[in-house]
């Protein structure tokens, strides 16, 4: 098995740099169904400009690269702890040149283990068959559309749908929930695995198993088959559209798979995956360890797109560009509304998870005032100069930071947030209070942001890991929309209370 290290950094890095076919098909498809100059159809014209990088630089898609999930079929015979090791030393290769982030963290001590590796990870499921080769299947799929997989306990109550009863209509409604949710948090338009029956373990295997059918499939059972094709019809009235900008697009896959269940458990368990969708996989020569095919890398596909009913078609909104460099004054961004674009160029700070919880109680290590703070987890290389690159830097889901926000805003009189997926009441309200606003990057489009970045400027507290750390950038021509303004306007709101009202019109039984 001399090849088998190479064979796994090849599908490892194929997996974080390379979009499937199937996927790209999905998204040119929402792309064509979005009116030119609609918010979503910015975003996606930014989504297809970053997989294009993505896959020209060899660099990650997104800079999440995710929990490395790999679901391998042995011959018999075949060691499985080689094959394991390889997977670890391919994984440590691939963290070094940065086409994974340094991703595994302690849960008590919050230590970044640096490599990749830790207690549990990476996720490695085998599984013996009949046949002589291998077969290695991987998805990279990041935090915050993890974050947003859902698992439902028949019979239960469903804001906008009602009594969810034990049956497929009940099964109907937890699913078209679970896209309505998960708003645009997880990078929406999103592709999403079922798990009918089980327990509550194996209920979300089996939903993350789905999400490795190809995306353009039939289900082989009629019933799932009709029921997938309703979710993915309706799922796209909601009108969340492209990172929940609204729009025609919200879902771009939906896959069901049913097991046994026992009597008193009946669960639906949803995992959603961002249209950064990375999963790839090979075939294996068992004897050297050599790819001898690809899984998920056909031919291109055609894609049939149908023209939106008319009366779907959003208005393309009048957008005003206004350009700013930190510091930023209290009267400019008083001066902005929701759905500007704003280009930055200067000086902005990554901070997510950990360091907003350490500013609670601490002083910045720079100063904030006029600031902007980007809600960023990047993936960055040391060169042998000691000098930092950043490799990928897209935006994080910035709800996680709603307990603190508003707070560190007013603390440090921060500007401007760059995040994803928007915030909640209590940031909004801090936006009015301290005249600041909230700005809206494209999540998972790493590429295209780090391109916008011209310097690595310094970085502090390092010891957080590289991705929770304070890293200091100069941007140039960094564009985000502003979603939620100093005036108390928040277009996630607007978005998720229509989305409520059109989820309430798929109340009545569809499935007898
Ligand atoms: O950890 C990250 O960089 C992003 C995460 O995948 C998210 O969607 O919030
Ligand atoms: S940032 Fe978005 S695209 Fe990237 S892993 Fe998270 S949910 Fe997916």
């Amino acid at each position: 098995m001399q090849e088998l290290k190479n064979s796994l950094l090849t599908l490892i890095t194929d997996t974080s740099t390379n979009l499937p076919p199937d996927v790209r098909a999905a998204i040119r498809k929402a792309t064509a169904k979005e009116n030119a100059g609609t918010r979503s159809a910015l975003a996606l014209s930014t989504i297809n400009d970053n997989i294009r990088m993505a896959e020209e630089n060899v660099s990650p898609i997104c800079q999440d690269t995710g929990m490395p999930t790999f679901i391998i079929h042995v011959p018999v015979g075949v060691n499985q702890m080689t094959i394991s090791q390889a997977i670890r030393e391919a994984i440590v290769e691939a963290t070094q040149t940065g086409k994974l982030r340094p991703n595994a963290v302690d849960s008590l001590t919050g230590e970044n283990s640096g490599d990749n590796l830790g207690e549990g990870v990476p996720v490695i499921h085998y599984e013996q068959w009949n046949r002589d080769d291998i077969d290695v299947r991987l998805i990279l799929k990041g935090g915050g559309c993890e974050n947003k997989n859902i698992q439902y306990s028949l019979p239960c109550e469903l804001e906008g749908l009602g009594r969810a009863g034990r049956d497929l209509d009940g099964i109907r409604k937890c699913i078209l929930h679970s896209v309505y949710q998960a708003q645009g948090q997880g990078c929406s338009a999103g592709f999403i695995g079922v798990g009918i029956g089980g327990d509550r373990t194996t209920g979300y295997e089996l939903a993350k198993k789905q999400l490795f059918r190809q995306a353009n499939d039939t289900n082989p059972n009629p019933e799932l088959a009709q029921l997938e094709a309703y979710i993915l019809d309706k799922a796209n009235e909601l009108s969340i559209g492209t990172m929940g900008f609204g729009g025609n697009t919200t879902l771009l896959g939906c896959k069901i798979g049913t097991m046994h269940r026992i009597p008193a458990s009946f669960f639906v368990s949803v995992a959603y995956n961002c249209w950064a969708f990375r999963r790839q996989g090979v075939t294996l020569d068992p004897k050297t360890g050599a790819i001898t095919s690809w899984l998920y890398k056909d031919k291109p596909q055609r894609v049939e797109v149908k023209e939106p009913e008319t009366g779907t078609q959003e208005q393309a909104p009048a957008t005003r560009e206004v350009r700013l460099t930190p510091p930023i004054s209290e009267e400019a961004i008083r001066d902005l509304k929701v759905g500007d674009v704003v280009i930055l160029d200067g000086l902005i700070h990554t901070g997510r998870d950990a360091l907003h919880k350490y500013l609670m109680d601490h002083d910045a290590p720079v100063d904030l005032q006029g600031g902007v703070i980007y809600h960023c987890g990047p993936v960055m290389l040391k060169d042998e100069n000691g000098n930092w690159t950043v490799k990928a830097a897209g935006p994080t889901t910035s709800i996680r930071e709603e307990p603190y926000q508003a707070d560190i805003i007013g603390k440090f009189g921060i500007r401007a947030v760059i995040g994803k997926g928007g915030m909640g009441a209590r940031t909004l309200a801090g936006l009015q209070e301290h005249g600041a606003v909230y700005l809206n990057a494209i999540g998972g489009a790493a590429q295209y942001y780090a391109d916008c970045i011209t310097a690595v400027n310094g970085v502090d507290l390092l010891q957080f890991g590289v991705p929770e750390a304070m890293w200091h950038l100069t941007v140039k021509n960094f564009a985000a929309i502003v979603t939620m303004d100093a005036h108390g306007n928040s277009l996630h709101r607007d978005v998720e209370m229509t989305a409520l009202e059109k989820l309430s019109q798929f109340k009545e039984p569809v499935f007898k």
